[in-house]
């Protein structure tokens, strides 16, 4: 297990590969770990050197007390960045996990030189939804409303052809410490990037899978709209989490977006 001490906090991350190869930086999304990107590392591996990280709050990384801001996020991952002593990355960020990705694209672009947003927005959701659901969480547990985030997450065809394969990942949400769950739903509740993401102009390819019931492909497209020459591309089939429900046409995204903008 490899930890690394980033912004006063221990966080769990993997970096795999050769060092001299190309590298992609993973973020995950709210109620999840590093371990959602598992299928899309395997099927990069030997071409790419990869980073994943648990961000603040999920997995096996320190989960301080809620809430946090979007700031605390993003000043984790330039730290792990510059304890790793990467620069110019390629940037794909999930959910939050892509909110995390803009804020570097704004606030530290020496880190990095192309994103890709997956089933993420410039603003998620409103102020109020999220207040909801962090006082229903406080009182009942992220158990209270697991069914629902899971039938975000998956599509029915999903959910219906893999129940064994949905306890794990219902185990992964629930197993979330509430202060870390509770604090990144802060940290959405009170993010809005939507005019500095208008000002990037860094290669940026979206992505939504199009059951995605969290950040639909509306939402996903009007991000992309935002980004000059921002490419937006959907994944037939998949909910919020396509790096689970369809890695090979994530991967097939992702590699295609490399090789037009001659990231390699
Ligand atoms: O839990 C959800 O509804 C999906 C989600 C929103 C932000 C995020 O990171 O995941």
């Amino acid at each position: 297990m490899d930890m690394i001490r980033a912004n006063g906090l221990a966080l769990h991350y993997a970096d795999t590969g050769e060092a001299d190869l190309p590298v992609i930086v993973f973020s995950n999304s709210l109620g999840t770990d590093f371990r959602s990107w598992d299928r899309v590392a395997a099927r990069l591996s030997g071409q790419f050197r990869l980073v994943r990280y648990d961000t603040r709050g999920h997995g096996l990384s320190d989960a301080p007390d809620a809430p946090y801001a979007m700031s605390d996020h993003i000043d984790d991952l330039s730290s792990l960045l510059d304890g790793l002593k990467l620069k110019s990355v390629i940037l794909v960020g999930l959910s939050v996990g892509g909110q995390i990705a803009q804020g570097i694209a704004i606030h530290r672009p020496d880190l990095v030189r192309a994103l890709v947003l997956c089933d993420t927005a410039a603003k998620i959701g409103t102020a109020d939804m999220w207040q909801g659901r962090m006082e229903a969480i406080d009182k009942g547990g992220i158990e209270a409303l697991a069914d629902p985030i899971l039938e975000r997450w998956f599509s029915d065809a999903f959910r219906c052809s893999r129940p064994e394969e949905l306890v794990g990942w219902r185990a992964m949400l629930t197993r979330t410490p509430k202060q870390g769950y509770l604090g990144t739903c802060a940290a959405i509740r009170d993010t809005d990037f939507t005019e500095q993401t208008a000002q990037l102009s860094l290669p940026t390819l979206c992505l939504c899978g199009t059951n995605d019931g969290a950040t639909t492909p509306e939402l996903v497209q009007a991000t992309a709209n935002l980004i000059t020459g921002s490419r937006y591309v959907q994944i037939e089939g998949a909910g919020h989490l396509p790096c689970i429900e369809c890695p090979d046409a994530l991967v097939t995204a992702l590699t295609d977006f490399i090789q037009e903008n001659k990231l390699v």
